[in-house]
């Protein structure tokens, strides 16, 4: 599906030619797994992009299921699903989870400089205000920036035994939970690494962090949709992405070439945020579109996801960035604080729709 997605690997086999029996029973798994309701979110694993890799081999089913910690249920209900199909001799699901990580977000754009490292901080902030337990992987390649927005000083990555074998342990800023590329690297490089062995770090770094019993993890990924951006996506139980953009005409086709990355590999896009939609006057109150506007509006009817924010241009925010105290939690209530928790109470109203993010961690243990 990914041409090139390991631009040093050998060239890959032709297509095997069509099977129509494994056609149709492919077809037969995928109407079985439809019956398969994730019960919190209301839909099926298959619409929630939750089942990835589905191949058929003979008499046998294998298929990756991608799901939180709270979820693990789901792999004895996706065997009960399939055990009635008179042909399957076994099926073999492989579970793909983060430990102690229920709710798995990617904050993503289309290109760099747009705002994604000051939304996934200031979200998370206002995630933690609303009483989540958060954490957030840092997986930005080319500006690994997340510690410093933080407020937290450079340090060393702390390895650590528990029962799953050797872990990193992640620092903690605002009570967020946090882990950094950039804290695998000597500060005065940048990182390099290319091809099989981006891929093979990255891998390493999703599955190998001692996260501590949170609620959401946001994942900032690398502008773009290249190979880094498409490991992460791919080995990570994804519930959902959102998209940070800004209203400019010329970030549109970028985050379009995003969200169909996303699509490809079945995981939704849950929303969109517009960063820098306008700038109001301190003295009058009237906005000024000072990046053009109504780009979020356009993509939201055009590709039917929805505008979950507007951010003002605040030069606060970029303080805030640097000094190390993201605006949510310096200035609970500016107008672009208030934003970010619109966006955080939407989250958590669509992952736990009882409105209580207790009552997500009580059902869980
Ligand atoms: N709403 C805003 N108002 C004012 N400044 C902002 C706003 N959002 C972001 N900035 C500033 O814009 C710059 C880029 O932001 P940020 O690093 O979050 O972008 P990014 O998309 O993560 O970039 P990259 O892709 O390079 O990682 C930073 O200096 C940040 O403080």
């Amino acid at each position: 599906m990914f041409d090139g997605l390991f631009a040093e690997s050998p060239t890959p086999a032709p297509p095997a030619p069509p099977d129509p029996v494994a056609e149709a029973r492919q077809a037969e798994v995928i109407q079985r797994l439809k019956q398969v309701v994730e019960p919190t979110l209301g839909n099926t694993i298959v619409s929630l992009g939750m089942v990835r890799n589905l191949r058929i081999v003979g008499d046998y089913v294998y298929l990756r299921l991608y799901v939180g910690s709270h979820q693990l249920a789901l792999q004895d209900q996706v065997e009960q699903a399939l055990a009635p199909l008179p042909w399957c001799k076994k099926t073999y699901v492989q579970l793909c989870t983060i430990p102690q990580v229920r709710i798995t977000l990617a904050v993503s754009s289309g290109k760099g400089g747009v705002g994604k490292s000051t939304s996934t901080v200031n979200l998370a902030a206002a995630l933690t205000q609303a009483g989540a337990r958060v954490g957030i992987l840092d997986a930005d390649i080319y500006g690994p920036n997340i510690p410093q927005m933080l407020g937290i000083p450079p340090s060393a990555v702390e390895v650590i035994q528990t029962d799953a074998g050797q872990r990193f342990r992640p620092l903690m800023g605002y009570g967020i939970q946090v882990m950094s590329v950039g804290l695998l690297a000597d500060p005065e490089h940048p990182l390099a690494w290319r091809g099989p062995v981006l891929h093979k770090i990255l891998t390493q770094f999703l599955h190998e962090v001692a996260w501590q019993d949170l609620d959401f993890l946001l994942i900032d990924l690398p502008p773009g949709t290249g190979d880094a951006q498409i490991t992460i996506v791919q080995e990570s139980p994804i519930c959902g992405a959102l998209m940070v953009t800004t209203p400019q005409q010329v970030a549109l086709s970028d985050v379009r070439r995003s969200i169909q990355m996303f699509r490809k590999v079945g995981v939704p896009t849950l929303g969109l945020i517009e960063n820098m939609s306008y700038l109001r006057c301190g003295h009058c109150g009237e906005t000024t579109p000072i990046f053009g506007q109504g780009g979020g509006r356009q993509l939201e009817q055009e590709l039917n996801i929805p505008l979950l924010g507007q951010v003002p241009l605040d030069p606060r925010i970029c303080a805030g960035g640097d000094g190390g105290q993201p605006l949510t939690l310096g200035e609970p209530q500016s107008e672009t604080a208030q934003v970010y928790g619109q966006v955080a109470a939407g989250l958590i109203q669509t992952f736990a729709p009882r409105g209580a993010i207790e009552q997500l961690r009580t059902a869980v243990s």
